[in-house]
Parts: structure tokens; C-alpha cells; sequence
């Protein structure tokens, strides 16, 4: 069976004048005789916040690198909305060593980007004492910071995310994730991540997308993990943890995707005794 992912935004209720950001349709990639994806459908709309789950190796910065243009797939179509504009961050980058670059001068090289809109950038990611740092000389925190303000110096309205937290310890992920949020909030955009960081980012996820190979199973935080899908592939204890994760963070999002009355992100005094 093939599962169709159709994101919405706005608490997952189906803003019908929105037109995708991204449409994929039946893709299938293969590596030689290896297949990592096969007949995939999904499109991402405007602000939704869609977070990629599934096991190790089952295909979720495949899907990733097709939707970016950076893979062609073996069979099937992507379709692009008018003006889409991303920003990416992937999971690896290749530093060279030998030729060391301050983070000034890293975020200068991508063309086509003005004085303001990096300042901009080194404001919303508070990295304002870092610039003059070597890259290579970088926390693995710093470093993922410095890679989100990179990913956002074009003013994207779609952030895709490769597992952001990568080698960042747990207070640093928590931080991180926190920036992402505002960042999401300042540029209006939409974000798409593969994450492995479920207790953190479920309560901020309008729709999880679970990939082992095809779309197991999609939906909102909160039916996904009761899906006999979902349980069969990721197991009963995983599930539990997305309820368990939503259930304590239960908020509502406004129509952009927003929480709007609480949510650990934005208000880390909040009450939980009456919900
Ligand atoms: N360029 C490539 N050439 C050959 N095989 C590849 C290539 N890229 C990915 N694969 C294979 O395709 C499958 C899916 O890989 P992918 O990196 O998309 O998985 P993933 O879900 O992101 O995994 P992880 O969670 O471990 O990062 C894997 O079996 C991988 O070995």
C-alpha cells in the first residue's frame, strides 16, 4: 500500500487556497539494484512544520536530496510552486582544513546576498560573537548555527533540515530547535526535517511523515502514533513517545502553523496542570 502525504498547515486542517510549495509525484530512486524510495507522494505547503522519521537508511535524505533537485529521481515528478525560495542544511558539510575561513567570510560567499541580509541573519542566529572565528575551529553547536544563518540568508520560505542536531549535545539541541522556531516565525516559513529528536520537536510538528523505502504512514503528531503502521514498523515504545510527547505539550496552532497558547519553545514557565 502506498500512503499519499499531503501536508497542510494550521494545526493539519486543510487550508484549500494554499498552493504547495512542493509537489512529488510517484517518485521512485534507485541506486543500481538498490532501491531507497519507491512511489512517493507528498507535497509541503506554506508554514507547515513536517518532521521525516524511519529507521537508518530508509531513504529520509534521499527524499530530502530529490525535493532540493539534487538527486534525479529513476521515475516520477517534482513539481515546484511559484517562487519557492529554501534554504537547506544538510547533514554533512566537508570542511577543508587546510584553508581555514572565518565564519564572516563563509557567510559571504554564497552570490547574490546583501550586507543586510547577512547581519540579519547573524542576529536572528545569534552568532554575532562567532564571525570572526575559524569555521574549522567551531563547537559542533556553533557550527550548526552558523549553517542554519548560512541556510537562511536567502529569506527562504521553505527551511529544510537535515538532522540540524547533529552533533550538538542536549542542551545545545534544545537551544537550537528554539532558534529554528523563531526563525521559522521571523521568516513566515514552511520547514521540512528529517530529526531523530522527537521528545523535542513533536510539540512544534504539524505533520509527521514516517519513511522506510515508501510513506508508511503520515499524519499529525497525535494520530501517527496510533497507526498499526507506524507501530509495526517503529515499534510500541516509539509511538508511546510521540503520545506521550504531544500529549504533554497539548496546544493549539494558529493559522500559520504557530502555537498560539503555549508550547515548550516559547514559554518554558508554562502550566501543564490543567491539560
Ligand atoms: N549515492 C548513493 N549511492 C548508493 N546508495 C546510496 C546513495 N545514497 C544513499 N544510498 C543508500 O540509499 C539508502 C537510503 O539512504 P539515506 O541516506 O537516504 O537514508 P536515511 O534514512 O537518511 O538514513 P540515516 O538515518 O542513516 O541518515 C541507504 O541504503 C543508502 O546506503
Amino acid at each position: 500500500m502506498h500512503i499519499n502525504a499531503i501536508h497542510r498547515n494550521s494545526d493539519n486542517s486543510p487550508n484549500k487556497q494554499a498552493a504547495p510549495l512542493i509537489e512529488l509525484k510517484d517518485i521512485c530512486v534507485n541506486f543500481g539494484q538498490k532501491t531507497a524510495l519507491q512511489h512517493i507522494n507528498m507535497a509541503v505547503y506554506p508554514n507547515a512544520v513536517t518532521t521525516i522519521v524511519g529507521p537508518n537508511g530508509g531513504g529520509k535524505s534521499t527524499l530530502l536530496k530529490v525535493l532540493l533537485k539534487l538527486i534525479k529521481p529513476s521515475s516520477g515528478k517534482i513539481k515546484y510552486g511559484k517562487n519557492v525560495r529554501i534554504g537547506y542544511l544538510p547533514q554533512k558539510i566537508h570542511l577543508d582544513h587546510s584553508f581555514p575561513i572565518t565564519v564572516e567570510k563563509f557567510l559571504s560567499l554564497k552570490k547574490g546576498i546583501s550586507q543586510s541580509d547577512i547581519q540579519q541573519a547573524i542576529e536572528l542566529l545569534s552568532i554575532g560573537h562567532l564571525i570572526k572565528n575559524s569555521l574549522q575551529k567551531l563547537s559542533g553547536g556553533e557550527m550548526q548555527r552558523v549553517l542554519l544563518a548560512r541556510a537562511i540568508l536567502n529569506k527562504p520560505n521553505l527551511l529544510v533540515l537535515d538532522e540540524p542536531t547533529q552533533g550538538v549535545d542536549i542542551n545545545g539541541q534544545v537551544e537550537l530547535y528554539q532558534l529554528i522556531h523563531q526563525t521559522r516565525k521571523t521568516l513566515n516559513c514552511a520547514v521540512l526535517m528529517v530529526s531523530h529528536d522527537l521528545h523535542i520537536v513533536m510539540a512544534d510538528t504539524n505533520n509527521v511523515l514516517c519513511v522506510n523505502q515508501h510513506i508508511c504512514c503520515a499524519g499529525s503528531p497525535e494520530t501517527i502514533s496510533a497507526e498499526p503502521a507506524f507501530i509495526q514498523h517503529f515499534g510500541d515504545q516509539f509511538a508511546k513517545n510521540i503520545a506521550f510527547y504531544t500529549h504533554h505539550h497539548n496546544h493549539r496552532h494558529d493559522m500559520h502553523g504557530d502555537v498560539c497558547c503555549s508550547g515548550q519553545y516559547q514559554c518554558a514557565q508554562h502550566n501543564h496542570h490543567n491539560h
